[in-house]
């Protein structure tokens, strides 16, 4: 499903079979298993079998299984994509994405796949991680490369290496790359995923770093350990006044509507479409967070 809540989206290395069968048990948004980075060379063709058993053998409830694949100029890009394909993966997430060439061609071949499997063309979705500095001044064209693209993500380590830098408490360092991921996947219509954070047992710079991500309009947050999903979702969780703010918003709004207008002012301040989606978003993000039932009703 393209559209959908994804605070969270945890890594899991695709060869580690005790953290692919309990991954779904932590509540992120998504998993991702990873046949990339986190896996050596040499265990590259385990952990794709190892993945594709698992993606059709464990429940994952409504947990979104992603797959980071490997490029596909490598010798294992091709099979990775046809092994997950087959196995019905939601998302393909593509490393280093560079040119908008790079997502059309890996379309090209998820499409081929699914013809050979006898799948629905298009069902399989896919991200673009951006890791690099071509990629970031691409990213306009790379977020509208495919339909298939549910958004694009950051991948900050690897793109201070491309850089000649070093990750930085401040992350000023990260700043254009955030403003042009954020900027880029809003002007397509699409996701902005933020990067890792490395140290695990730094709750306190995780948390800073998810406020100021939260901040720049992203929609969440790639983590690589379960500690890190509950930080993400307070973060993301709507504070009971801006709930009852929300509710407030959408009641006036279809009070003005019902009247034929679109403007109207709750408590002296201007109330119009913006206003209203910002609020309707507010309502979604507390249902998942379960602060609300389906009828809007806060839990005490
Ligand atoms: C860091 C550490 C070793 C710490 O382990 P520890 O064992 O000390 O952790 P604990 O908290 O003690 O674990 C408590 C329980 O959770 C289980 N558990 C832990 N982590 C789990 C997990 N991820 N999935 C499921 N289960 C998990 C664990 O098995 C235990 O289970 P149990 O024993 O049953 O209680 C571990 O987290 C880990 O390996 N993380 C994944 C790292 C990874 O994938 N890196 C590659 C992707 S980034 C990259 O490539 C850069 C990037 O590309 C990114 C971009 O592009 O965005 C770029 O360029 O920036
Ligand atoms: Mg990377």
């Amino acid at each position: 499903m393209k559209e959908r809540l994804r605070r969270t989206m945890m890594f899991v290395p695709g060869n580690n079979p005790a953290m692919i069968k309990d991954a779904g048990i932590y509540g992120a948004d998504s998993i991702m298993f990873d046949l990339e980075d986190a896996v050596a060379m040499t265990e590259k063709d385990a952990a794709r079998m190892l993945v594709y058993q698992a993606i059709q053998t464990v429940d994952y409830g409504n947990t979104e299984v992603v797959v980071r694949i490997n490029d596909l100029h490598s010798e294992f890009g091709r099979a990775d994509i046809f092994a997950v394909v087959k196995a019905g993966v939601d998302v393909i997430r593509l490393p280093k994405t560079e040119y908008p060439e790079d997502v059309i061609e890996v379309d090209e071949v998820i499409q081929e796949a699914e013809e050979h499997f006898g799948i629905p063309v298009g069902t399989t979705l896919m991200m673009a991680a951006i890791e690099g500095a071509a990629g970031v001044l691409n990213a306009p064209a790379i977020a509208k490369a495919s339909d298939r693209l549910i958004g694009i993500a950051i991948g900050a380590e690897d793109y201070v290496t491309n850089m000649k830098t070093k990750r930085y408490p401040d992350g000023k360092e990260l700043f254009f790359a955030r403003s042009m991921i954020v900027h880029a996947a809003r002007a397509a219509g699409i996701s902005a995923f933020d990067t890792v954070y490395s140290n695990v047992d730094n709750t306190e710079g995780f948390l800073n770093e998810v406020k100021l991500i939260h901040q720049l309009g992203f929609d969440g947050k790639s983590c690589i350990n379960p500690r890190q999903i509950p930080l993400v979702n307070s973060v993301y969780q709507p504070t009971t006044k801006e709930i009852e703010n929300a509710l407030n918003v959408v009641a006036a709004i279809e009070e003005a509507k019902a009247k034929g207008s679109g403007v109207i002012s709750l408590n002296g301040k201007m109330i119009d479409k913006p206003i209203v989606e910002r609020a309707e978003r507010v309502i979604r993000l507390a249902k998942a967070s379960n602060l609300m039932d389906e009828e809007g009703n806060i839990y005490e």
